[in-house]
């Protein structure tokens, strides 16, 4: 691929795609490269932290190179550089999503089969890109990091995960205020956010995951802003299709303690900046997988603390708690207790045998939504789901 690329031991990196009709970075000085800051024609933002230095080659490509640099000549980065498409690096790490707006490639097929959405998952991500690219036309990232630095003070997410577990003995709760789905159509009618919020705090959630997604789960950022001004104390986690890290600054500017990243969805390189941006605005990145191939990717990553197994295949909507059990396995599940990750059991969970049984596979927290929300007291529902009252 031609271009200005480079990388950083800190995880950062910049592609200035020479073709690309904007070309920033010829008249970048290392002033201007600020962690976080996409600009115009680049992939990535480079790293205050590292000293740059430029290496001009023969074809013309530049590669900026970095003081302490161990990034620039890995794998991943060699991939970026060998000409493939995006799609092509992202489907060779075993993600079957494809972006809509990524460099087409020969393998991804005819331009039917390039521009219809293979799953629902992949039509959630393609609406997403354009959802995104307007937002970031009215609200740019330096206007957002204002933002950010009036948002209210960020919590404690997997602090309140540890303790509730180590006072209940019970896999600590994260209640979903969860209206609809795309598998199950609307789930409750008389939806009022804060309520909800309130009641599953009281009866003992030891964090809530708030959708934001307006088009499949009828959520939205109000309802995020809204629980967290009306005095609810729980962790927010914002349940959101995140892309691209410009969503990331969006979720702390109303108020999100941490955000979901679907490893089905991101490429190595893409969790491991956002992560860094997490780390960078204090969130927690709950790193969620599906199955063997998105779990091992994950345990390559430095510094993951939370990682969330769903059981549902959000391609084909089926859902199987045994899919926790089988991902906690043997290694895998030894490398989980070694680093003190605390695992999320997600989706699909009912009654006290469940919650059970994904404790025993390792779980130490619970993503549950449609078994609380559909009760007509949800809150109330919490010591029916655990076989107890878990509030004190
Ligand atoms: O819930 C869906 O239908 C869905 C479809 C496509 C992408 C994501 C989807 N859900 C996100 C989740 O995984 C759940 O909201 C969460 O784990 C709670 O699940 P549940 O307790 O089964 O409502």
């Amino acid at each position: 691929m031609e271009g200005i690329l480079a990388g950083c031991s800190h995880g950062v990196r910049v592609l200035f795609p020479v073709a690309s009709s904007v070309n920033p970075a010829r008249n970048l000085s290392s002033k201007e490269l600020v962690p976080g800051v996409l600009l115009p024609g680049a992939r990535r933002s480079a790293c205050l932290r590292c000293t740059r230095s430029e290496e001009k080659s023969t074809d013309g490509r530049v590669t900026l190179t970095y003081k302490g640099d161990d990034f620039v000549n890995s794998v991943e980065v060699q991939e970026w550089e060998s000409g493939m498409s995006l799609n092509d690096i992202a489907a060779k790490q075993g993600i079957r999503i494809r972006r809509s707006h990524r460099t087409g490639h020969p393998s991804e097929g005819s331009k039917d089969e390039k521009d219809t959405p293979r799953n629902i998952l992949e039509q959630i991500i393609w609406d997403k890109e354009v959802e995104v690219a307007q937002f970031k036309q009215t609200k740019p990232l330096e206007t957002l990091k204002k933002a950010v630095e009036d948002a209210p003070p960020v919590r404690d997410f997997v602090g309140a995960l540890r303790e509730s577990y180590r006072r209940t003995g019970v896999p600590a709760l994260i209640a979903e205020v969860k209206k609809a789905s795309p598998s199950k159509g609307v789930l409750r009618e008389d939806f009022d956010p804060v309520q909800i919020a309130k009641t599953y705090e009281k009866n003992g959630a030891a964090c809530l995951s708030i959708l934001t997604d307006e088009k499949y789960f009828q959520g939205s950022f109000r309802n995020l802003e809204a629980v967290r001004k009306a005095g609810v104390e729980c962790p927010l986690l914002c349940k959101e299709f995140i892309i691209d890290s410009w969503q990331i600054y969006n979720a702390r500017s109303k108020g999100a303690d941490a955000v979901l990243l679907i490893a089905g969805v991101l490429p190595d390189l893409d969790i491991k900046y956002m992560t860094m941006i997490c780390r960078e605005l204090g969130l927690a990145a709950l790193i969620e997988v599906h199955d063997e191939r998105e779990m091992d990717r994950v345990l390559k990553i430095d510094g993951i603390q939370l990682i969330g197994i769903n059981n549902r295949n959000l391609e084909t909507f089926e859902v199987d708690i045994s899919n926790t059990k089988k991902l906690l396995e043997g290694e895998r599940g030894e490398i989980i207790q070694q680093r003190g990750i605390i695992v999320v059991g997600e989706s699909g969970l009912f009654t006290p045998q469940d919650i059970s049984y994904v404790q025993g596979a390792g779980v130490r927290a619970v993503l549950v939504g449609e078994s609380l929300i559909k009760q007509v007291d949800p809150g109330k529902a919490i010591s029916g789901l655990f076989g107890k009252d878990i509030s004190k």
